[in-house]
């Protein structure tokens, strides 16, 4: 049996008397990818809100690799090893490729300021390490040929994947995306998803929202679907598709577009 990477145990999330969470349980195993899909207002977002520390559920507990988070400040979730990639771009629009990754892989150097201003041997080494790093991740990323180019002048798409380099920097072991193809067009959607498998691949457990249902069938292991707040089933693609209570609730007549 493959180890838990993320488990929520009965989280329930009340927000202004509305439940938006209502008592799920699910588990995310180690190198997966697992989707997370349901209508509008389903408490998909308010679900990620809850993992990654931006809400304090009413009820229930987090783990990470069998670690409790509940309650934890995103920054101490983010220490966890689990990163959250933004729908909205956040990239420096200023700096190049090259330097968005730079100084997002900075962010987790471990000289300080003094060995940076004197230039000292360990940071000399650490920098040849950090520019090391930052080339294997513009080709993981398939950005290396816009290295030099601003981050301003790259396509939506490429920024998009940009985004979720910053997130890869941090080197998370479990990573969330939210929506990753919204506003992409086919071929972009495409790249982002063989950047998905390749994130797999290398070991990264990855839980996503997303309502592309091309993508989330293609490239799924298990779907979690939410209803008004609850789970109303997991399972592989092919069960999600065939569930009637999903495809009642959400999928609807889309089903045959949604296969992949
Ligand atoms: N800060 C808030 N204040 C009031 N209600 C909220 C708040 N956040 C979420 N909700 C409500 O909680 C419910 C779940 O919302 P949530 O954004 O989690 O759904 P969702 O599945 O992500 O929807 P979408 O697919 O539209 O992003 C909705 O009824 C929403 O209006």
């Amino acid at each position: 049996m493959s180890a838990v990477a993320l488990r929520l145990d009965n989280i329930s999330m009340h927000i202004a008397g509305l439940k938006a969470v209502d008592g799920i349980s699910f588990d995310v195993p180690a190198g997966q990818i697992v989707s997370l899909i349901g209508p509008n207002g389903a408490g998909k977002t308010t679900t990620f809100n809850v993992i990654s520390g931006y809400m304090r559920p009413t009820t229930g507990q987090v783990s990470l690799f069998g670690e409790g988070v509940t309650n934890q400040t995103p920054e101490q979730v983010a220490k966890s090893g689990l990163i959250r990639s933004f729908q909205r771009t956040s990239v420096f629009p200023a700096c190049t490729v090259r330097d968005n990754l730079l100084t997002a892989l900075h962010l987790q150097g471990t000289t300080g300021f003094w060995q940076a201003l004197l230039r000292t041997p360990a940071f000399r080494v650490q920098e040849a390490q950090l520019r090391q790093d930052a080339q294997a991740l513009l080709e993981f990323l398939g950005l290396a040929h816009r290295a030099d180019e601003l981050a301003s002048n790259l396509s939506y798409g490429e920024q998009r994947i940009l985004g979720v380099g910053l997130a890869l920097a941090a080197k998370p072991r479990v990573l969330l995306l939210d929506e990753p193809a919204a506003g992409l067009n086919p071929s972009e959607t495409e790249d982002f998803k063989h950047m998905i498998g390749r994130i797999r691949s290398s070991g990264v457990t990855v839980l996503l929202v997303e309502h592309d249902m091309h993508m989330v069938m293609s490239i799924s292991d298990t779907i979690v679907v939410l209803n008004h707040g609850r789970l109303i089933a997991t399972g592989t693609p092919a069960d999600i598709q065939s569930n009637s209570e999903v495809i009642r609730a959400y999928l609807g007549s889309g089903i045959k577009n949604a296969q992949a």
